[in-house]
C-alpha cells in the first residue's frame, strides 16, 4: 500500500463522525407519525414521553396486609380490595385489611404486611414490630409529577419504554418516520437463488439488507440487482434517489474495470463525504452526498467487508438521519492477543467467552461463517492489542 493511497483514507472515528453529520443534514428531512404503543418498540421518539398525571396516580398499598392509622392495637373495619375507588377514611387507632394495589384510605399512615401482624378473635389487630410511617405505601406521584418528562426525544424505544409510556397513560407515541432506503446490488456475477455456477456468486446482500437496515432504524423500501455498466448504474441510482433519501450499493466500489459506483456517483454530481476508510476489511467503503441532499453509502462487495462497513458506519448515519445523538463504540476485553501489523483498524468477528472476546475462526473478507457466529465485532487499533486489553467493539448487523 502506498503512502498516497493511505493519505486519502479517512480514519474510522472521523468517518463515523462524518457519517453522523451527513445523516443530520440529509434531505428530505424526515416527517413524524403517531404509532400505537404496540408498534412503537424500535422506533425513535420525535417528542418526549411525559407523565399525563401523577405516577402512580393514587396512593396505594404495596403489600397484602392492613392499612393502619396511628398506634396499635387497631380496631379492624371493612377490607379494601384492589379496584375500590374511595375506601372509607381511617381515624387513629383503626385499621382495615388491604390488598396490594388497593387505594390507601385517607388517614392511613402505613401498611403492615400480613406476615408482620395478626388479628385476634375480637376484631383487634396487633403488630409484631413497630410500623414505620409510610411503610409499604406507594405514594401518588412518587415516580413522576404531571407533565414531568420521562423519556427524551431522540430515544430509541425499548419494550421497557413502551411499558413506561403505558403506565404514564399513553396509548400512542409520536415517532420520527423511518428513513426509506433503497439497495442496489451491483455485479454481473451475482445470482439471486440456488448454488452459483463457477464464476457466479450467490447474492448475500439482497436477503439480509432489509433486516439489517431495520435494526439500524431504517426501512428497506426497494432492492434490485444492477449489471456492471456505467450508464445502467447511473440510471438505477437516479431512479432510486428520486424517492429515497438513502441508497445503499454493494460491490463495484473498488477501482477494477467493472467497478462503476464512483464514476456513476460523480457523474450524477455526488460529492464524496469520504472515499476509503482506514478499516480492514472494508477499506473501499464510500459515502456520497448527492445534489438534492440524499446519501449513498457504497459497501464493498466482499461479504464480510460489506457487513462490517454497515455495522460500523450504518448506525451513526441512520442515527443522524433520525436526529439522534451518535452512540459511541463500547469497550470490551480481549481474551487473547491480536496482531495488527498493517495500517488502519482491523475489525474481527468475535464470540464472548468467560475471559473476554475470542476471534472466530473465519476472518476472510469473503467469508461469512465468522460473522454469523459472532456476538460482537472487535475493533483492533494499529499495532494490535494484548490479551486483557480493552478494545472498541460494535454490534454485528
Ligand atoms: N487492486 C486492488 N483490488 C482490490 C482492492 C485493492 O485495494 N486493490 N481491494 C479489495 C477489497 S479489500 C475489496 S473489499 C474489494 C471491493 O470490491 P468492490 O466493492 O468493487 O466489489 P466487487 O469487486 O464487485 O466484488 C468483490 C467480491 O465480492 C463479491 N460480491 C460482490 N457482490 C456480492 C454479493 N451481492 N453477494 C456476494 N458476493 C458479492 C464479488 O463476487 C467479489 O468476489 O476489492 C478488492 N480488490
Ligand atoms: O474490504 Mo476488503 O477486505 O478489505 O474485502
Amino acid at each position: 500500500m502506498t503512502e498516497s493511497a493511505l493519505a486519502q483514507r479517512t480514519g474510522l472515528a472521523e468517518a463515523r463522525d462524518l457519517a453522523h453529520a451527513a445523516g443530520m443534514t440529509a434531505r428530505p428531512v424526515l416527517g413524524v407519525e403517531r404509532v400505537p404503543l404496540t408498534d412503537a418498540a424500535g422506533r425513535v421518539l420525535a417528542t418526549p414521553v411525559s407523565a399525563r398525571a401523577h405516577l402512580p396516580s393514587f396512593s396505594s398499598s404495596a403489600m397484602d396486609g392492613w392499612a393502619v392509622s396511628g398506634c396499635g392495637p387497631w380496631r379492624l373495619g371493612d377490607a379494601v380490595l384492589a379496584g375500590a375507588a374511595t375506601p372509607a377514611p381511617l381515624t387513629p387507632g383503626n385499621a382495615c385489611a388491604i390488598a396490594t394495589g388497593a387505594v390507601l384510605p385517607a388517614g392511613a399512615h402505613a401498611v403492615m404486611r400480613h406476615e408482620r401482624g395478626w388479628a385476634d378473635d375480637d376484631g383487634w389487630l396487633h403488630a409484631q414490630e413497630q410500623v414505620r410511617i409510610g411503610a409499604d405505601v406507594r405514594y401518588a406521584g412518587e415516580e413522576a409529577s404531571p407533565n414531568e418528562e420521562l423519556v427524551p426525544c431522540g430515544t430509541r424505544i425499548t419494550p421497557s419504554i413502551v411499558a413506561l409510556a403505558a403506565a404514564a397513560g399513553h396509548d400512542e407515541v409520536i415517532v420520527t418516520c423511518r428513513p426509506g432506503a433503497a439497495a442496489l446490488v451491483l455485479g454481473d456475477e451475482v445470482v439471486a437463488a440456488g448454488v452459483p455456477a463457477p464464476g457466479r456468486v450467490r447474492d448475500v446482500f439482497t436477503p439480509a439488507l432489509p433486516a439489517a437496515l431495520a435494526r439500524l432504524g431504517a426501512e428497506c423500501v426497494r432492492r434490485r440487482r444492477v449489471g456492471d455498466d456505467l450508464a445502467v448504474t447511473m440510471a438505477a441510482l437516479e431512479e432510486e434517489l428520486a424517492t429515497s433519501p438513502l441508497v445503499l450499493t454493494t460491490g463495484g466500489s473498488s477501482h477494477g474495470p467493472a467497478d462503476h459506483s464512483r464514476a456513476a456517483l460523480e457523474a450524477l454530481g455526488g460529492e464524496a463525504v469520504f472515499d476509503g476508510v482506514e478499516l480492514r476489511p472494508g477499506h473501499p467503503v464510500m459515502l456520497h452526498r448527492m445534489p438534492q441532499g440524499q446519501l449513498v453509502l457504497s459497501l464493498p462487495g466482499n461479504p464480510l467487508a460489506g457487513f462490517v462497513c454497515l455495522a460500523v458506519l450504518g448506525p451513526p448515519l441512520v442515527d443522524g438521519m433520525l436526529g439522534r445523538r451518535m452512540t459511541g463504540l463500547r469497550r470490551e476485553i480481549l481474551a487473547v492477543a491480536v496482531a495488527n501489523p498493517r495500517p488502519g483498524r482491523r475489525v474481527l468477528p468475535c464470540v464472548r467467552g468467560d475471559d473476554g472476546l475470542m476471534p472466530t475462526a473465519w476472518q476472510g473478507s469473503a467469508m461469512l461463517r465468522g460473522l454469523a457466529a459472532a456476538d460482537v465485532l472487535a475493533v483492533i487499533p494499529p499495532g494490535g492489542a494484548s490479551a486483557g486489553a480493552a478494545v472498541e467493539a460494535v454490534e454485528p448487523v
